[in-house]
């Protein structure tokens, strides 16, 4: 049998198993049982707020393993959310008889509710008969409606030694040791994220240790990244922002991207934006010229600029950061049929030019601007890649799409005109080669035939010899 994840495995079933949220758990327990006793608090809904892994999703499962009840949860990125929220929201409130539990609904991803459905979702918590946890890693984002009506229960970011602790008590209990310094590595990368943490634990232990430090290496280069990125929104600190780029396995032009990237994300005024994106571009510049002319002082005036002047540009969101790679808001940004348009065209890239999928992501970027300037070779990709009407509209734009779809049609006919041709040419070659071996087969039998008749002839004169001799045989005794 597979082995279960230890995240699973080692879930805490008790609150009090749950590592340093003690404030937290308070909170909860002191809500539910308002619920227990009979008068619901005033606020019908709890909102569990805090970074990836600090014990949420485990909060609830383990209260609900305590005070008996059933979870039902959902998901808010879910379509169909509202209306099973609805159903639940009004399910009876009974008590354990008829061997039924009490339910408590659990929203889980709170900050992904459409703003769409946040009024209807508002309304049916004040209607409320059963209580409703929701979690989300970016309380900020949970539309305001929602937010109001719900009791805010912050979770710490656990330390790196609530971590350490953690693994090595799951590895007293699978009779396992790992050197203390590979669990300090293990612990220091997860960032306190003890999901994470687990995973890699596992992993490791799995993979066998020896070779630890390449098991957990995968993690690097975007863990860094992330680092890098906080160094510089982190703080308004120039000296600390100057620091982002030291340990970061990336060319400065392509951190680059991942800080213009973040810029829209992490400022809240425009005019604070726009001194941010100053700053990049000037970055840009200089970066080219230091990389035209070996210039190490522009190269570092350049890194400079995007670090310690997008850091000093202005405001910057509080609390839990999430940041994007290059190009992820662009496509968040987008409607879900653009999305998944979007989609349709990578993996047609990536069958028809066999491609990984970052590479096809980068290459769809330069057929998009192929599809905007040069409509022939748009045709051509069109029929090569062969995409759909819409997935053109979406590379070329509504005023492109139509000259290269009647492009792609012509050329399409065409193709098959000589697609046409080429078959003709293998028929013809086939009946040849059929042909061919009719007549062969029908020279063998001739062949054979005459072998045959040969043989008989052969025989012929054996039995006129055998009707001579008898004869002469006959006559022999008749004389
Ligand atoms: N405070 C904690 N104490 C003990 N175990 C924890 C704690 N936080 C997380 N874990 C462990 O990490 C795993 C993930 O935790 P959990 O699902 O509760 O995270 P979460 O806060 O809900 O994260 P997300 O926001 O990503 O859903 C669980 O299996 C649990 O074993």
């Amino acid at each position: 049998m597979p082995e279960l994840p230890w995240v699973e495995k080692y879930r805490p079933r008790r609150l009090s198993e749950i590592v340093n949220q003690e404030d937290a758990i308070e909170k909860v327990k002191s809500w539910i049982e308002k619920w227990l006793h009979g008068n619901p608090p005033k606020k019908k809904a709890l909102l569990l707020a805090g970074p990836p892994g600090s014990g949420k999703t485990t909060t609830v499962y383990a209260l609900a393993n305590e005070y008996n009840f059933e979870v039902i949860e959902l998901n808010a990125s879910d379509e169909r959310t509202y209306e099973k929220i609805a159903r639940y929201v009004q399910a009876a409130y009974t008590m354990d008889i008829l061997g039924k539990r009490r339910k408590l609904i659990f929203l889980d991803e709170a900050d992904n509710i459409e703003p769409s459905g946040a009024k209807e979702i508002a309304k049916l918590i004040d209607r409320a008969r059963n209580p409703i946890i929701m979690a989300a890693n970016k309380y900020w984002e949970v539309p305001k409606e929602i937010r109001d009506k719900a009791e805010l229960v912050e979770y710490r970011r656990l330390s790196v030694r609530d971590v350490m602790n953690a693994l090595i008590r799951i590895l007293k209990r699978e009779g396992i040791t790992v050197p203390k310094d590979i669990l300090y590595e293990i612990a220091k990368r997860s960032s306190g994220d003890l999901r994470a943490a687990i995973n890699d634990l596992q992993t490791v232990v799995v993979g066998g240790y020896e070779d630890a430090k390449q098991v957990l290496a995968y993690r690097d280069v975007e863990k860094t990244v992330f680092q890098a990125l906080g160094l510089v929104f982190g703080s308004d600190n120039a000296k600390r922002a100057k620091m982002a780029t030291w340990n970061l396995d990336m060319t400065p032009d392509e951190f680059l991207l991942w800080v213009d990237e973040n810029i829209p994300h992490m400022y809240l005024k425009p005019e604070e934006m726009a001194k941010a994106y100053e700053a990049i571009s000037r970055a840009d510049i200089y970066l080219g010229r230091a990389q035209r002319t070996g210039n190490y002082s522009l190269w570092k005036y350049a890194i400079d600029m995007m670090t310690a002047g997008v850091a000093v540009a202005g405001t910057k969101k509080r609390g839990f950061a999430k940041f994007y790679p290059p190009n992820t808001l662009k496509m968040l940004a987008e409607s879900k049929e653009e999305r998944s348009l979007r989609d349709s065209i990578i993996k047609k890239i990536m069958r028809e030019m066999h491609m990984s999928k970052l590479e096809a992501i980068e290459t769809m970027k330069i057929i998009r601007t192929i599809f905007e300037n040069n409509l022939d070779l748009a045709a051509h990709f069109t029929v090569f890649l062969g995409l759909s009407e819409k997935e053109v509209e979406f590379l070329a734009g509504k005023e492109n799409a139509g000259t290269i779809w009647g492009k792609a049609l012509a050329l399409r006919r065409k193709l098959k005109l000589t697609k046409r041709e080429e078959e003709k040419v293998e028929e013809k070659v086939e009946e040849e080669i059929e042909e061919e071996v009719e007549e062969e087969v029908e020279e063998e039998a001739e062949e054979e035939i005459k072998e045959e008749e040969e043989k008989k002839e052969e025989e012929k004169p054996k039995e006129k010899r055998k009707g001579k001799q008898a004869t002469l045989f006959d006559f022999l005794g008749k004389k």
